[in-house]
């Protein structure tokens, strides 16, 4: 399968002297929804702006559509819409009026039925003759997708789609995501909340200071993330472990107070039953138990440590 975007051995180093990317290779599949997790400064925005033809790579090659982005800027740029964080001018104009100038600002011919798909693919048709300016945040957000959609590329960047959005609008946001992956489009966003990763991508690539540290599957990495651990509260504080709970590969935390045991829960067997009837065994005795799931955001921290 070809990829959409191939980029090989990509770096950027501002004029200043900071390297924002190093040595980046990544290929995103036709149709996926790829996102880009990094924390702040990690140069998701740079690694974007650089597909997008907006910064200039110091070395390296990106290709759309198989084609070089700074030999056939037209081009690749023509694929791409571009879906920045906030929307800052046309208050005074209407949905209609603006998502129809996108369209030609890429020369594409005027096609009223497309832009009123579109439109009405954001729910936003209803407000289609409406100033910006009378629209709440979460349209204009969903404005900021039609008019990157309004050429009709076959790629959308979302750059932190849901930042700073309320719990709901980021749901609405995630449905919409979807509802356009629908259309054959390929979609790669950036986001520092893991949650919207987990959420929406179909692969996950962690940036870390410039350098691409993991790009896997969602699936792949969660049964990573499979582990869980069962925390016992015991009664009496224990010191060390007896020699029947050996195997268990138990941690003693609290003073004593709390035996840990770590299982995977994708597992056939997690082992829970037989520990139980191991503590009963050795008098153990429990007040109370609870299991928690390491979560991406544990597996982020840890990647983001070692790297
Ligand atoms: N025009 C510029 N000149 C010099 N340095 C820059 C420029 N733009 C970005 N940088 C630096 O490059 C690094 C990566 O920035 P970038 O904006 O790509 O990060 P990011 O992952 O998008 O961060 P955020 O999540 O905060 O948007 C940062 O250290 C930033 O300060």
């Amino acid at each position: 399968m070809e990829s959409v975007v191939s980029i090989k051995g990509l770096d950027k180093t501002y004029a200043g002297g900071h390297q924002a990317l190093k040595n980046i290779n990544l290929d995103i599949r036709p149709g996926e929804i790829f996102a880009l997790l990094g924390p702040n400064g990690a140069g998701k925005t740079t690694l974007i702006s650089s597909i997008c033809g907006i910064a200039h790579p110091t070395s390296g090659e990106i290709l759309v559509d198989g084609q070089d982005i700074q030999k056939n800027f037209r081009h690749t740029r023509s694929m791409i819409g571009l879906v920045p964080q906030e929307l800052t001018t046309d208050a005074f104009e209407t949905p209609w009026v603006t998502v129809n100038f996108s369209r030609g600002l890429f020369g594409k011919p005027a096609d009223h039925a497309y832009v009123e798909q579109v439109l009405k693919d954001v729910s936003l048709w209803d407000k289609r003759h409406n100033k910006i300016m009378t629209l709440s945040g979460g349209m204009k957000r969903r404005l900021l997708i039609a008019k990157a959609l309004a050429h009709q590329p076959r790629i959308l960047f979302l750059d932190e789609p849901t930042a700073g959005v309320d719990v709901e609008l980021r749901r609405e946001m995630w449905q919409l995501v979807h509802k356009l992956r629908k259309t054959g489009v390929t979609i790669i966003l950036t986001t520092h909340y893991i949650e919207e990763a987990e959420e929406m991508a179909d692969r996950i690539g962690v940036i870390a200071n410039g350098e691409l540290i993991l790009v896997e599957e969602k699936q792949a990495l969660m049964q990573k993330l499979g582990k869980k651990e069962l925390v016992l509260d015991i009664k009496q504080p224990l010191t060390e472990l007896p020699a029947s709970l050996q195997a268990f590969a138990l941690e003693i935390r609290s003073q004593g107070h709390q035996l840990v045991y770590t299982f995977d829960s994708q597992a056939d067997r997690t082992g829970i039953t037989s520990l139980l009837d191991a503590l009963r065994d050795q008098n153990i005795v429990f007040n109370d138990l609870s299991t928690t799931q390491s979560s991406l955001e544990e597996i982020f921290v840890q990647l983001l440590e070692e790297a």
